[in-house]
């Protein structure tokens, strides 16, 4: 698979702080990238950067190979869709007036789609955007973004207040749009659920920083557990190369080791008289991602780790 966007060493200061240092990733054709990371950790403003709303301090951005300026290319805004919380369009407008709106914004702009899907969604056509629930506000912009058929989707906590019912839908019409269009997409997510499903590939942020970037394949094989029962795990703890143990409380511990360390940890566990082990060579994401927070060194007290 070849690569369409690749941001390079982009730096963004907000406030003051640095939102951005340096952050480099790249992201397949028609494939679903997502952002982690934990809040306040630069995934918002790496999207709005994408999206050319902020100018980074540094850095570039190619698309398709070619550099872009995104907060300086008026058509680089028309082949985009951005679904942000924050952004809405203007509440006085009606559906249907938005729409009409889209249609002068975006050379490709599908009215025909955009009205079958709020119809779809039984969202008031004709209703102002200020009287929507929020959550029918989220299912209006995702139609908008959809009717847009960007080549690059850039999608913000796109089903933060969805039902249940109406996650789905959407997960399966951007699916569906990927799919069939070719569109790429950039997604912020905490729900590693949804995540593992849909997304293909991953940047973690922390900090401003990308502390990982790759396949998700490779994310489930980054790291691998070893559980023992064992007394005295704390000396242990020092001498192996774990990045962290963590007890459950029973008498039972769990290590967590880069996979690549792993031979060196189970010997010397053994030397030390362990020989009891349980080793799981490839993670849930949820837990993958729980250990790479640790290594970077983000933990709280509930963690319980030694
Ligand atoms: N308009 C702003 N003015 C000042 N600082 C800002 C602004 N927007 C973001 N920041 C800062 O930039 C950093 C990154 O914020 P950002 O919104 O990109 O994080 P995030 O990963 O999307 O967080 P979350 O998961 O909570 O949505 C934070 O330290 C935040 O306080």
């Amino acid at each position: 698979m070849s690569n369409v966007l690749a941001v390079r060493n982009v730096s963004k200061q907000m406030g003051g702080r640095h939102a951005l240092s340096s952050v480099s990733f790249s992201v397949h054709h028609g494939s679903i990238h997502a952002l982690l990371g934990a809040n306040g950790s630069g995934k918002t403003t790496m999207l709005r950067v994408l999206a050319g709303l902020y100018r980074p301090d540094a850095g570039e951005i190619d698309w398709m190979g070619q550099c872009v300026l995104p907060w300086a290319d008026p058509a680089w805004r028309t082949e985009l869709a951005l679904v942000d919380p924050l952004i809405s369009p203007p509440g006085r407008l009606t559906l249907e007036e938005w729409g009409a709106l889209g249609a002068r914004m975006y050379a490709n702009w599908d009215e025909h789609r955009f009205i079958t899907l709020i119809t779809n969604l039984e969202l008031p056509r004709k209703e102002r955007i200020r009287r929507l629930s929020l959550g029918m506000l989220t299912q209006a912009k995702l139609a908008f973004a959809l009717a847009v058929r960007p080549r690059l989707l850039l999608l913000d906590e796109p089903t933060t207040g969805l039902d249940p019912v109406v996650r789905r839908q959407m997960w399966q019409w951007l699916l569906a749009e990927i799919a069939d269009a070719g569109t790429t997409a950039v997604l912020a997510t905490h729900d590693i659920d949804d995540m593992e499903q849909l997304a293909d590939s991953a940047t973690v942020f922390f900090k401003g920083r990308a502390v990982w970037s790759g396949e998700l394949e490779e994310a489930k094989a980054q790291f691998a557990k070893v559980v023992v029962r064992a007394t005295g795990i704390r000396a242990l703890a020092s001498l192996a190369p774990a990045v962290a143990w963590q007890t459950s409380g029973h008498g039972e511990w769990s290590a967590m080791v880069e996979r690549d360390a792993l031979p060196a940890l189970t010997a010397q566990l053994r030397e030390a008289g362990v020989n009891q082990m349980m080793v799981q060579e490839r993670l849930p994401l949820d837990e993958w991602f729980r250990w790479l927070m640790r290594r970077e060194g983000y933990v709280r007290d509930s963690d319980k780790i030694s």
